[in-house]
């Protein structure tokens, strides 16, 4: 059949400017589609067919749901249905998981409005854009400052709260204290004789120790309590709600467990010396000062033993 030859300047107008909206979204970065009210493709542009990997011949009269994952087909059938069946004029922003022709899941931002065709029946229009390598990018650094979080609390060596954070869950636990009269006790253990362990065995040796022995004391001790690396060779048992004298016995078990127990390679015999402490209307530094000084008096008077603070003070 022979081309019709325009020759209304008005007609002309209107074919120019519809072959430039045709151009437009043929040439536009971002995939643009086109769905009806039953959901199947009436328009996909060629930066849509060259996001999902598909040839445009292979999408259209598609359900858009192929590139859904199955897990999602319904529910964004059922969000398609219900906002081609909307009266509002309005527009739709979802972020979404993807799946392309080969497999490969993206996540991307679609935005919709709703059309009304010459016929009358209103249609979607989305328009794609591609957020996979920020998702990506968003991950790693969720993860690096969930690692950073993790490190900044947590002492690398044997995996407990380090000195800072375990310093902090203490003031907590005694603002209770002063706050509703709760009881409160800690435990303050240095392992014996551990330089010995290092220079005889290798610090490599030492490190093995400490990461079993901490092992053992937190497999030992009530998960209400916390355990608490104060550096080097010294921890702190945090006990809520505990007496002084629970705490002692509770301690005193530790001690002859650890010092039952072989460690490392070497079969060795690991004992530690620990003072006891509890609240007593104190500031953290006083709690901490007597529990150390507990600790000090089990060690002069021969280690592998505990010493319940107030019999010192
Ligand atoms: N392997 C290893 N050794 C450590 C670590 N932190 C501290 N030390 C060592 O622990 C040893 C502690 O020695 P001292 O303070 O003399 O205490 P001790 O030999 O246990 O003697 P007493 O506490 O009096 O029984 C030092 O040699 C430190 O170098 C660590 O993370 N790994």
């Amino acid at each position: 059949m022979a081309e019709r030859r325009i020759t209304d300047p008005f007609e002309h107008l209107i074919a120019l400017s519809s072959r430039d909206a045709a151009n437009m979204i043929n040439a536009a970065p971002i995939g643009i589609c086109i769905t009806n009210a039953a959901g199947m493709f009436e328009m996909v542009n060629p930066a849509y067919c060259e996001f999902y990997g598909y040839e445009k011949e292979e999408l259209l009269g598609q359900h858009f749901t192929v590139v859904v994952p199955k897990a999602y087909r319904a529910k964004l059938s059922q969000l398609h249905d219900a906002f081609i069946a909307g009266n509002e004029i309005q527009e739709l922003r979802q972020e979404l998981e993807v799946r392309c022709k080969n497999g490969e899941a993206r996540t991307i931002i679609a935005e919709a409005a709703r059309l009304h065709g010459d016929d009358g029946a209103p249609r979607k229009v989305t328009y794609v854009i591609d957020i996979t390598s920020r998702k990506h990018l968003e991950e790693q650094l969720k993860q690096a400052n969930e690692r950073l979080d993790h490190l900044a609390h947590h002492d690398e060596l044997t995996g407990i709260f380090n000195r800072r954070a375990g310093l902090m869950r203490l003031e907590e636990e005694l603002k209770r204290c002063q706050r509703y009269g709760s009881k409160l006790s800690v435990a303050m253990y240095d392992l014996d004789s551990f330089k010995h362990i290092n220079d005889t065995y290798g610090h490599s040796i030492g490190d093995d120790v400490l990461k079993e022995m901490t092992q053992l004391i937190a497999k030992e001790i009530r998960s209400t309590d916390f355990l608490v690396r104060l550096g080097g060779e010294e921890f702190l048992i945090i006990m809520p709600e505990v007496e002084v004298s629970s705490a002692y016995l509770a301690t005193d078990r530790l001690r002859q467990q650890a010092a039952a127990t072989p460690m490392t390679t070497h079969a060795l015999t690991v004992t530690l010396s620990a003072g006891v402490a509890s609240y007593m209307k104190t500031s953290t530094t006083r709690l901490l000062d007597r529990v150390d000084k507990a600790m000090y008096r089990a060690k002069q008077s021969g280690r592998n033993k505990v010493i319940i603070a107030d019999d010192v003070t």
